[in-house]
């Protein structure tokens, strides 16, 4: 088995020799960076790109989920946003699309998908932080996303990583009833945050949306989820506000460090099921 370490980078190679083989495999999505200022995110999509990379041909959990599924990690999700954060404005949390009628740019990615589209938790105000957009799947980061899980056809798990106040969430933010997975993904949730926390004793709580955190209208695992994807997950990461999106950069490795575990549950868990 090929693994990053044999890989001849000295010679030209063709597509079925750089991926693990198959065709329109089940699949997992990894988002990091929806939100431009959580720059932990993006630094931890790094990081697991990396890992993934090292560990196919080592771990055996990595191998077994590379040899029958495909992972697609989006590490920049978010990229004006992104940029934004950089050039002009550190803690830019939206897109930068242009609000007709509006002196207030940009569109909360976050809020913005077909589950609950403009609900509780949303706001049709262009200068809020979670301003919904004109319709759902405006922005097209959002819809981009929308397209290629539709058109992929057998996404079985959505993992959008925010940050921060670490919390493992899943469906719903835009009802408070259980979801009918609920029962299973709340002891996903469990095993995954007691693996995370194994590693330095980082707590997390876990829950549905709703009920851990706020109602929100239009995120982006409510969406996948009421679109067949079943193991809809968003982490948001450290820390629980002392630095929040500012996190030094000395805990970037730390962070994802310990989010692996997690990651690699819920991973195994959509592999076996
Ligand atoms: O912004 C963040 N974290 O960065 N998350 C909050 C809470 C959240 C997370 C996931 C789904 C819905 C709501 C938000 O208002 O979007
Ligand atoms: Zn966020």
């Amino acid at each position: 088995k090929r693994s990053s370490r044999m890989f001849d980078f000295a010679s030209y190679h063709t597509i079925d020799e750089f991926s693990t083989g198959g065709s329109n495999r089940p699949a997992i999505w990894l988002d990091t960076g929806i939100h431009a200022r959580e720059w932990i995110t993006q630094a931890t999509g790094v990081w697991t790109a990396n890992k993934i990379a090292k560990e196919y041909g080592q771990d055996p959990s990595v191998t077994a989920i590379l040899d029958s599924m495909d992972i697609f990690l989006e590490i920049v999700t978010n990229p004006d946003g992104f940029a934004f954060t950089h050039s002009s404005n550190r803690l830019w949390r939206k897109t930068r699309s242009i609000n007709a009628g509006s002196r207030c740019v940009g569109v909360d990615p976050n809020r913005n998908w077909d589950a609950g589209f403009g609900g509780a938790g949303s706001s049709s105000n262009p200068c809020s932080e979670t301003y919904h957009g004109p319709h759902a799947h405006s922005e097209r980061e959002v819809r981009a996303i929308v397209d290629f899980i539709r058109a992929h056809g057998n996404v079985k798990s959505v993992i959008s990583i925010h940050s921060y106040s670490q919390m493992l969430l899943f469906p719903y933010g835009y009802r408070r009833a259980p979801a009918p997975d609920h029962q299973e993904m709340n002891e996903l949730a469990k095993k995954a945050v007691s693996d995370l926390a194994a590693v330095f004793g980082t707590k997390y709580t876990y829950g549905s949306i709703a009920n851990t955190i706020y109602m929100a209208g239009g995120t982006t695992i409510d969406w996948a989820y009421d679109n067949g994807v079943k193991y809809s997950f968003t982490l948001e990461l450290r820390d629980s506000g002392r630095y929040g999106f500012l996190l030094p950069s000395s805990q970037i490795v730390p962070t994802a460090t310990e989010t692996w575990p997690a990651l690699l549950d819920i991973m195994v868990h959509v592999l076996e099921h």
